[in-house]
């Protein structure tokens, strides 16, 4: 276990700057999850604590310790990639066996962890099994249970679950959530998917342009984005944002510089007076719907209702905003308190 602390990273492909001055701290045994747009740097960032991807500058401190410079095998943490990148020749024993061969653990010590990690990922009866024999999320498993077993201070994630299916993505999800309650161990974690961020994460990073844009836990994000971008990005479906000088946004009473409203799809409600709208499209996701109307002046607004509800595309109906929910962001796209 150990915290993790970077300090005013910059890093440059050429002339392209990918990490923008990046600071943060990551306590000791929290979950942070790393999310934003495809190419803000989330990766790059991540590569770059794990000492794959050189920095440009700036420091990262490692358990108190600066690793900067140090070799990737030497900053004592593991990473899961993506792809798993398990050995294809070798028996599961032998891939969770190998990284721990290489750091000289001796035999006896490294067959007690290899079995409580086994164990821990439900892969006893899996262990003389080769990769190709497995299935995708016991192959996801496998590369996990190579990490465990290294007993590193700090766990690095690159999108573990992208290559599984809907079904499996969510049980291994909630398998991380309590092998990290279990370890007490510190993660970090990249996505692009928000649910996964939301539902795992203690912290979340979000990062746009390789800038860190927002640091907060997933409520304050969700209810206190601190940016237009944040609002946007977090949640799903994500906020209605529209303009306050058109046909709706002229309607409410805003503080002075308020250039943008915004409104998450629950608090909509639908009723007998408010702003009227036709209802384009009706998304039924059973539980739930998501009717996307037409408010005029080309303001869409999504509202999501229960599953029940008896409205159809083409209904006329009267939304109203609770406007103690409303976000006000200014010309900048900041947050007006
Ligand atoms: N080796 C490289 N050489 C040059 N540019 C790179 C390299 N790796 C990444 N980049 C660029 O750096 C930026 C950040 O990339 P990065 O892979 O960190 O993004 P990401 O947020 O992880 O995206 P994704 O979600 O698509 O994986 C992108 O513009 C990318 O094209």
């Amino acid at each position: 276990m150990a915290t993790v602390e970077l300090s005013k990273i910059n890093k440059y492909y050429g002339d392209l700057h990918a990490l923008k001055n990046v600071s943060l701290s990551v306590a000791d045994g929290a979950f942070v999850v790393f999310v934003g747009p495809s190419g803000c740097g989330k990766s790059t960032l991540l590569r770059a604590i794990a000492g794959l991807e050189g920095v440009s500058n700036g420091t990262i401190n490692i358990d108190g310790q600066d690793v900067t410079n140090l070799e990737p095998a030497d900053r004592d943490l593991s990473m899961v990639f993506q792809s798993y990148a398990l050995y294809p020749h070798m028996t599961v024993r032998a891939n969770m066996e190998f990284g721990m061969k290489v750091n000289r653990i001796p035999p006896a010590e490294r067959k007690a962890r290899i079995e409580e990690a086994a164990q821990v990922l439900q892969l006893t009866e899996l262990l003389e099994r080769k990769p190709g024999q497995l299935s995708g999320g016991q192959r996801q498993r496998v590369a996990i249970g190579r990490s465990i077993v290294k007993n590193p201070k700090v766990f690095l994630f690159d999108e573990p679950l992208s290559n599984l299916d809907a079904k499996l993505r969510v049980q291994m999800r909630i398998e991380l959530e309590a092998l990290h309650k279990e370890l007490d161990a510190t993660m970090i974690y990249v996505t692009h998917d928000q649910v996964e961020a939301m539902t795992m994460a203690d912290q979340i990073v979000v990062l746009n342009g390789g800038r860190i844009e927002q640091v907060g836990s997933p409520m304050d994000l969700y209810h206190a984005p601190a940016t237009e971008f944040v609002a946007g990005f977090i949640g799903s479906p994500a906020m209605n944002i529209f303009s306050a000088t058109n046909a709706l946004g002229a309607d409410f009473a805003v503080p002075s510089g308020t250039s943008k409203l915004g409104i998450r799809p629950e608090h909509v409600q639908l009723g007998d007076t408010g702003h009227a709208g036709i209802i384009r499209v009706k998304e039924k996701l059973g539980s739930e719907s998501y009717l996307y109307i037409m408010a005029g002046d080309d303001t869409q607004i999504v509202v999501k209702t229960d599953g029940e509800d008896s409205y159809n595309a083409g209904d006329t109906v009267n939304m109203i905003f609770r406007e103690n929910r409303l976000h006000h962001f200014d010309a900048d796209g900041q947050t007006l308190k």
